[in-house]
């Protein structure tokens, strides 16, 4: 049976991978539902094969009275904002000031949703966490469980934490509003919010139907894992099975993240999620580690907010 339940286990987690991650199923939600069927079956006839990485055990039980509170072993920092050309050269230039004028940026998307931190020891899905005030946020494991792009056991004994941010998709937002209108209930004003109220509700089981996905966007604590670039950390947990965000780009000079956030800016609208600006950040660590952090936002990393 253990055997039967290994097999299971890692069907199921290939399956949900593809469908949620890189959606793209290879099966029919069918067949995944049948091999789901197949190990709760094993499961309650076995119990001590039933362990909390399990497929089955994604929607958990219990209602929460109230979050735990949690430490962050790394505090999540905000990002200094830019709201114009000057403002991102005038970042670009105090960069160069102090590494010199070989950089390379990496310009990412940033998600209008919630930033969460995900704890991994060797390999498992631990624990997960609200931003908080950077320093201590609410422990929402359970909530955050719920999310099929997120891996509950890595294809490696890795202990490190992920920093993502949670977010509704603008379709899954559109009909919680028309299920809420539906009940005579008070409607999102918008995916963030929605994402928010979501990400905290006591019970996991509402939580598990707001169709709630999540990018992911750092390592927390490098230290062990040999890489030397930003873009190399997020090609790492793409090959550990977690979801980024494919509209990333490289540039060589600031000019080429101006005309990236053109591109960006075009494109926003077609996205299927809703974004509040572009994050950019120095590629290289030992630069990010030479420019370090002010009192809360790291000197290598930049928010340009779009005008709202
Ligand atoms: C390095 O710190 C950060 N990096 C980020 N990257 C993206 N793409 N989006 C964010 N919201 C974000 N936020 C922070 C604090």
């Amino acid at each position: 049976a253990l055997k039967q339940v290994q097999e299971l286990h890692e069907l199921l987690n290939t399956y949900n991978y593809e469908y949620h991650v890189l959606d793209k199923p290879s099966v029919p939600d069918s067949e995944y539902d049948r091999l789901m069927q197949e190990l709760i079956k094993l499961e309650e006839q076995f119990p001590e094969l039933k362990t909390p990485d399990s497929p089955t055990q994604r929607v958990g039980g219990v209602t929460l009275e109230a979050f735990q509170k949690v430490e962050h072993r790394t505090p999540m920092l905000s990002l200094g904002n830019a709201f114009n050309e000057t403002d991102l050269r005038d970042f670009d230039r105090r960069v160069r000031q102090a590494v010199g004028d070989d950089v390379q940026y990496v310009v990412e998307l940033k998600i209008d949703g919630l930033a969460v931190s995900l704890r991994y020891e060797n390999g498992l899905f631990v624990q997960g966490a609200t931003r908080g005030d950077g320093t201590t946020g609410e422990d929402i494991t359970e909530n955050l469980k719920t999310i099929r792009s997120i891996p509950l056991r890595l294809k490696r004994e890795l202990s490190f934490e992920v920093r993502g941010e949670a977010f509704m998709p603008r379709k899954s937002f559109e009909r919680l509003n028309e299920l809420r209108l539906e009940q005579e209930e008070e409607p999102f004003a918008n995916p963030r919010n929605a994402a928010a109220g979501s990400i905290r509700q006591l019970d996991p089981k509402i939580a598990a139907k707001r169709n709630l996905d999540i990018f992911v966007y750092s390592i927390a604590d490098l230290g062990g894992i040999g890489v030397q670039r930003h873009s190399e950390a997020l090609d790492l947990l793409e090959e550990l099975g977690f979801k980024t965000n494919k509209e990333r780009r490289k540039c060589d000079s600031i000019e080429e993240v101006l005309t990236a956030i053109n591109e960006i800016q075009e494109k926003r609208s077609t996205l299927t999620y809703d974004i509040d600006g572009i994050v950019i950040k120095v590629d290289s660590l030992a630069q990010q580690e030479e420019l370090g952090f002010t009192a809360k936002s790291p000197r290598w990393a930049i928010a340009y907010k779009f005008p709202a």
